[in-house]
């Protein structure tokens, strides 16, 4: 099973260390094998003959480092220690002795080392557990101002392992080797500068631990394209029909913002959702229609300003008509009495935009109080903090935990690692993205192609299931499984960044504009 979806802790890590040293694999054994696999990733990068400085320090992280001293002294690379340490760990030490009888270059000052092409960042890994002051702070500075490259056994030396934060300073790697499991802090925003290119290395923890320790249902997850894939609504069944492919209303767009529905409804689109309304202010109608021939477009009555006043939708039609319920971009603030009339609705409902801004206004938890059925919000850093005041985005993990449990809502904090949360603290963070999203209209195609996939992926002959279970957030669906919304919102977010990353192949990061974004999101299924 791939191992790539798990997150730990560093206290999570050491725990599954000791159930396989408990278990009888010797110390000495785990640290060569680790060791192995890693000389052998760099060997992959880094060609014979080069000069190669590895930073060791006193723990296993420094263990690990120098047995990669030895294996690539032994395949022929020019090697170095810097070791500043006086007190090393047992086996770190005997490995240190090791090299040195091997007669491999080892200094304590940096002001006495050579040049090299490439050095290995092994000074701490996740037992780092105070800020890094004095001698060593400096020799990290020394290091990241030098233009070799740097790559960082299991995670640069300096971030903490859970929350990523610099503690005192750290290493800039270009690439991290993170070993056996996903370290919280690689996921975290704040580190993103310092991790560079970031690639596990598997070293076969066994299953059973990982599962004793994180749980049957681990808390925190990573977004993988298996994890993804699994949830999406394919192959279709053969007998289906549009009415069973979901239903999505969009609520979206104002005179002034007419084309952040066109991209909402491009991103409904774009998930394959059976049939797709879009209530829009009545003088865009025409507009809507043109782009999308194949959606229902409500012309509702509007404001003097051009915002939607009233939903006036068909007749026999009302809100808990629909699959699912998308809402938010290009409405405007200019008519804030619409929302707890949406709010009212009895199924899922995802608010984005103007309608969060709303939301901060009357008022995001008494507000949300009223719901009976789940509730999606999709914030922005600012937006967060508008509805949020009061939790503190640092440690977006947390940050998600803290606002879900309040809200009693999914929230799905965007950012270069979008952090996706349910009332009950299960945590999905997607690790891959590209700057290129950052830009206009992005969000709307998320809200859309999210909305798409919820309305999709609920709908059961003879749905409504999923009603009952609100607070669980447990849905049934098409295709015989259960799977949570925050599945569901974990694979739109994923699709959206993976749509963004192929995007910016073809075109350069400069190069996705949203309508762009919104043409690579089937290719990304193609793929
Ligand atoms: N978890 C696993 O299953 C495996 C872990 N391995 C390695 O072991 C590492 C963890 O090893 P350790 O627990 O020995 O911890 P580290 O090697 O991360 O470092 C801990 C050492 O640094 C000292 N230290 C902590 N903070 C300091 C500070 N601010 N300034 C100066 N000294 C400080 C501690 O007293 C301790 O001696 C992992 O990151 C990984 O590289 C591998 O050897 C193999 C398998
Ligand atoms: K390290």
């Amino acid at each position: 099973m791939n191992k790539d979806q798990f997150v730990v802790t560093a206290s999570q890590m050491r725990d599954i260390e000791t159930r396989i040293f408990t278990a009888g694999m010797p110390v000495a054994a785990l640290m060569e094998k680790v060791a192995g696999l890693i000389s052998q990733r760099l060997q992959a990068i880094i060609s014979p003959g080069e000069c190669v400085g590895i930073l060791a320090g006193s723990g296993h992280n420094g263990g690990d480092a120098l047995v990669v001293a030895r294996e690539l002294h032994f395949r022929g690379y020019q090697v170095w220690i810097y070791q500043p340490f006086s007190k090393l760990k047992e086996l770190t030490a005997q490995h240190f002795q090791y090299a040195r009888n091997l007669a491999i270059p080892c200094y304590q000052e940096i002001t006495e080392l050579p040049n090299c092409d490439f050095l290995i960042d092994g000074l701490f890994g996740f037992g780092l557990e105070r800020e890094i002051t004095d001698t060593i702070a400096t020799a990290i500075n020394y290091f990241n101002a030098g233009n070799q490259p740097i790559i960082s056994i299991d995670i640069p030396s300096g971030l903490h392992t859970d929350t990523g934060e610099v503690l005192g300073t750290a290493i800039q790697a270009q690439y991290t080797f993170c070993l056996g499991l996903w370290k919280q802090g690689l996921l975290q925003e704040q580190a993103i500068p310092y991790i560079g290119q970031a690639q596990l290395i598997d070293f076969d923890i066994p299953l059973a631990d990982i599962y004793t320790v994180l749980g049957d249902s681990p808390q925190i997850k990573r977004i993988t394209s298996t994890t993804a894939l699994s949830t999406l609504p394919l192959p279709l069944p053969l007998t289906t029909h549009k009415y069973k492919q979901g239903h999505l209303l969009l609520i979206c767009g104002s005179r002034r913002y007419a084309g952040g529905a066109i991209l909402t409804a491009l991103g409904a689109r774009a998930s394959g959702v059976g049939m797709l309304s879009i209530a829009v202010p009545a003088t865009i109608k025409p507009l809507l229609v043109s782009h999308l021939p194949e959606a229902l477009i409500i012309g509702c009555p509007e404001t003097e300003t051009g915002a939607i006043s009233h939903l006036q939708l068909p007749e026999n039609t009302d809100l808990n008509s629909f699959t699912a319920i998308a809402c938010g971009p290009g409405l405007t603030q200019d008519h804030p009495a619409l929302i707890p009339e949406i709010i009212q609705c009895e199924c899922p409902l995802v608010l984005d935009a103007d309608a969060l801004n709303i939301l901060a206004q009357i008022g995001t938890i008494s507000t949300l109080q009223q719901r009976t059925a789940a509730t999606i919000l999709t914030p922005h850093t600012g937006e967060f903090h508008r509805l949020f005041p009061h939790i503190s985005p640092l440690n977006r993990i947390k940050a998600v935990q803290t606002a879900a449990q309040e809200s009693v809502a999914i929230i799905l904090l965007k950012g270069a690692r979008t952090a996706i949360s349910n009332p009950q603290g299960h945590v999905w963070i997607n690790p891959e993205s590209t700057p290129a999203l950052a830009r206009g209209g992005s969000g709307d195609v998320l809200t859309g192609l999210l909305g798409g996939l919820l309305a999709q992926i609920l709908t059961k002959a003879g749905g409504g299931f999923w009603k009952d279970q609100v607070l669980d957030q447990i849905v049934s669906v098409t295709m015989n499984k259960v799977i949570s919304i925050e599945d569901i919102v974990a694979t739109a977010t994923w699709w959206h960044s993976q749509a963004g990353i192929l995007a910016a192949q073809a075109r350069t990061e400069l190069g996705v504009d949203a309508f762009t974004l919104t043409q690579y999101l089937i290719p990304v299924l193609k793929r």
